[in-house]
């Protein structure tokens, strides 16, 4: 079994020996890589179940279980682990890793939705033509059915865009290969590969549901560009969204997308994606139910929250808004009962190592370097985990990636910050869809974990 840093070195090596040479050996079609990698994990699992089943990773603590299973080791999840000082690693690969392995758009530096999405599925990193070749299929796969289309823009404007995009998403299942299917009979090995085009079908679809949803929300009075054959996913949907020319903005919105993708498997959106796939609903209905999750407060939602929050302060203060202005409204933000959004986390116990990269993003671009509103997430970060500490309730008085994911956005011109969830859930897709395809190639069961009530537990624990 490879550890996951035997795992990253290979990955690694593998990535700098086909670079050294200038020249990518594999042309590998997706499906081809997938049915390559997928016995070897077969069989790893086969052996932990036949050697392992009986090994103890852990203790369930009666704080466990009323302090919202944290810490609990209790899922398997392929993609990525999440270490709570270093971060999160994809295949073993960290953040900075990943920038110099995978592959970027043609013209641009940053890593394109479709390499990473191709790492997550496969733990292989692709090479620039693999990636071009799942560009060209997504983007031929992009078009949304007219009923679809006819269903958003029935929709109310008032209509929370997360709340449209997971009735989009859901209503996407009309057309799932992986229901039809299962209706018609198939073997269990044969799931995955039902499943598999299920989900290259929604990670396509995703930009113009989106960007159809920000049209008709903001802009009615535009018209959505046409789906480029020649365009990465994300290159398509910052050309739908109509901030195609903006450069700046399109690289950004690749980085953004690429490490949102997966965060491992605890986190709301990707549990909630996995525990309802694991009934065997098709991937359209277990993202759409994700994107419920992701759209709380305390989860994704609060990337549009740091953007009110720091409007908040700016509309009081102005845009020269010093580190004691900062300090007092995070206090008044506290004394009031309400959290700091974009500080905090559920596992990382350092800063997010998502936020340094969108921080180091700013600096290559000296207009991001001169806006208030990325000033002032920089000012923020320089205060709040001494005020955090001083507080003393957060485990972690650390930024998360949505203290940083929205000011550049804003600045740009996308300055509608209640979508910013949406372009979140375009993101996430990649390593929750992911895991469905690994679920059904490895068999994982339907999940269900035990509960107690309060009178239930004492008797336990009495006993
Ligand atoms: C992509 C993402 O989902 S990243 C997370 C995005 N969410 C946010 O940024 C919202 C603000 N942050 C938070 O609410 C929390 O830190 C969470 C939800 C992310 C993590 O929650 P937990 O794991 O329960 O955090 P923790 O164990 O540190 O909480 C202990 C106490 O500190 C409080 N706390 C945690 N973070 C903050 C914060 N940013 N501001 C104020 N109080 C906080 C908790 O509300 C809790 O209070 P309580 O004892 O009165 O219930
Ligand atoms: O890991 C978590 O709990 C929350 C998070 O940062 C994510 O899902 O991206």
């Amino acid at each position: 079994m490879f550890s996951c840093s035997s795992l990253a070195k290979s990955v690694l090596r593998n990535a700098s020996h086909n670079a050294g040479r200038r020249r990518w050996a594999s042309t590998k079609s997706l499906r081809e890589t997938l049915q390559e990698v997928i016995p070897a994990k077969q069989e790893q699992l086969k052996k932990l179940k036949a050697e392992h089943s009986q090994a103890v990773v852990g203790e369930v603590k009666v704080e466990n279980i009323l302090g919202g299973m944290r810490g609990l080791k209790a899922m398997l999840w392929e993609a990525s682990v999440l270490d709570p000082n270093e971060g999160i690693r994809f295949h073993g690969l960290t953040i900075p890793d990943c920038q110099k392995v995978l592959p970027p758009a043609p013209g641009g530096k940053e890593m394109t939705a479709e390499s990473m999405l191709w790492l997550l599925l496969t733990g292989r990193v692709p090479s620039p033509a693999e990636s071009r070749q799942l560009s060209a299929e997504l983007a031929q796969k992009g078009e949304l059915p007219a009923f679809v289309e006819k269903l958003l823009d029935s929709l109310p404007k008032t209509l929370h865009p997360m709340t449209q995009l997971g009735m989009g998403v859901a209503a996407l299942n009309h057309d799932s290969v992986f229901q039809a299917a299962y209706e018609r009979g198939i073997k269990k090995s044969e799931y995955w590969t039902y499943m598999l085009e299920d989900c290259l079908n929604l990670v396509a679809k995703l930009p113009a549901l989106a960007a159809r949803i920000y049209r008709n929300v903001y802009h009615p009075e535009n018209s959505i560009a046409p789906i480029d054959k020649g365009l990465d996913l994300v290159g398509n949907y910052s050309n739908m969204l109509g901030f195609g020319h903006n450069e700046s903005l399109t690289e950004y919105l690749r980085l953004y997308i690429a490490l949102h993708g997966d965060h491992e498997g605890g986190n709301a959106s990707a549990h909630t994606a996995h525990l309802v796939g694991s009934t065997l609903s098709d991937p359209y209905i277990s993202y759409s139910a994700a994107l419920y999750a992701l759209a709380g407060p305390l989860h994704g939602l609060a990337n549009q929250e740091v953007l009110r929050w720091q409007l908040a302060v700016q509309k009081e203060i102005g845009d020269n808004v010093t580190h004691e202005n900062i300090r007092e409204y995070l206090w008044k933000t506290l004394k009031s009962g309400q959290v700091v959004p974009g500080y905090g986390h559920g596992v990382l116990r350092n800063p997010d190592p998502r936020f340094i990269a969108l921080q180091e993003f700013c600096k290559t671009r000296p207009e991001l370097q001169a806006s208030p509103t990325i000033q002032l997430v920089q000012k923020t970060y320089e205060v709040a985990p001494d005020v955090l500490k001083e507080h003393g309730k957060t485990k972690n008085p650390y930024p998360n990636v949505d203290a940083a994911s929205g000011c550049v956005l804003y600045h740009y011109g996308l300055t509608e910050f209640k979508y910013y969830t949406v372009i979140f859930g375009v993101s996430r897709a990649l390593g929750a869809l992911t895991q469905l395809v690994w679920a059904r190639a490895l068999g994982l069961p339907l999940e269900r974990p035990k509960s107690y009530s309060m009178d239930a537990l004492e008797k336990l624990i009495k006993s």
